[in-house]
């Protein structure tokens, strides 16, 4: 099986603006595509990045990696039309994952597996079906299982809160402060951030204060 991961080079992580600045969303970003790398890897697949952009700094996560800047879709889209095994797409920014959960879901033995992200997304997809495409953005999962039943392929959902939370606002900061064990969980430990009982759901803050001034 080839094993996708499709990460945003250039500009990484935009809905964290309000609570970390471009050098932090960049490192920040970084961070969860090692865990990430390291979940698939662990789990006993090989890891493919599919990067808008060459990485930053020269960084090297001993993995190939094809750079393709058209987006999302249409780049995955062409390695669908090209491949001749089952292809999964993993995304980058889902730091809870473990190789387990990822073990759990490649064994999945259905056309199409696809993983619910929060708010609507895809988070992850097993695609075994030769006509499949990828429809990304929006309410993708629905898309996703509309164009696997217009194919007449099997669609299943896989429940898992690691695999669903995908971290792209700061209220997904508080799973990852939660239940994080990898580099961005540290990383985000190491840059102050705890979490917060405000009353009501639990929140994040940063210790020294710097990201309410951000949010005024
Ligand atoms: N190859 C590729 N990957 C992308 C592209 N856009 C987003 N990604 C990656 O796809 C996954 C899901 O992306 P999103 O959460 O929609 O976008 P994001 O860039 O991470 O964050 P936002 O800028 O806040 O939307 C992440 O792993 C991104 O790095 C793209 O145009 N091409
Ligand atoms: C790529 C996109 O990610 P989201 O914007 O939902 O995080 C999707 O899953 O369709």
């Amino acid at each position: 099986m080839r094993v996708l991961v499709p990460f945003d080079a250039a500009e990484p992580k935009t809905r964290l603006s309000d609570v970390f600045d471009r050098r932090e969303r960049a490192e920040f970003a970084y961070a969860m595509l090692e865990d990430v790398l390291e979940a698939v890897r662990e789990s006993g697949e090989e890891p493919e990045l599919l990067a808008t952009a060459p990485l930053a700094d020269e960084r090297d996560f001993s993995v190939p990696v094809a750079v393709d800047d058209r987006p999302l879709s249409p780049a995955i889209n062409d390695v669908l039309a090209g491949a001749d095994e089952p292809v999964a797409v993993v995304m980058a920014d889902l730091a809870l994952a473990r190789p387990i959960d990822l073990r759990r879901l490649v064994d999945v033995d259905e056309e199409v597996v696809a993983v619910p992200g929060r708010g609507g997304g895809t988070n992850a997809l097993v695609i075994r079906h030769p006509e499949f495409r990828v429809d990304y953005h929006g309410v993708s999962f629905r898309d996703h299982r509309e164009i696997a039943a217009r194919i007449g392929a099997e669609f299943t959902a896989f429940d898992s809160h690691r695999l669903a939370t995908d971290v792209d606002e700061r209220s997904d900061l508080v799973e990852l402060l939660l239940h994080g064990e990898g580099h961005a969980a540290d990383w985000l430990d190491a840059a102050g951030f705890r979490l917060a009982e405000t009353g009501g759901r639990v929140t994040v803050q940063r210790t020294d204060g710097s990201d309410s001034e951000r949010l005024k």
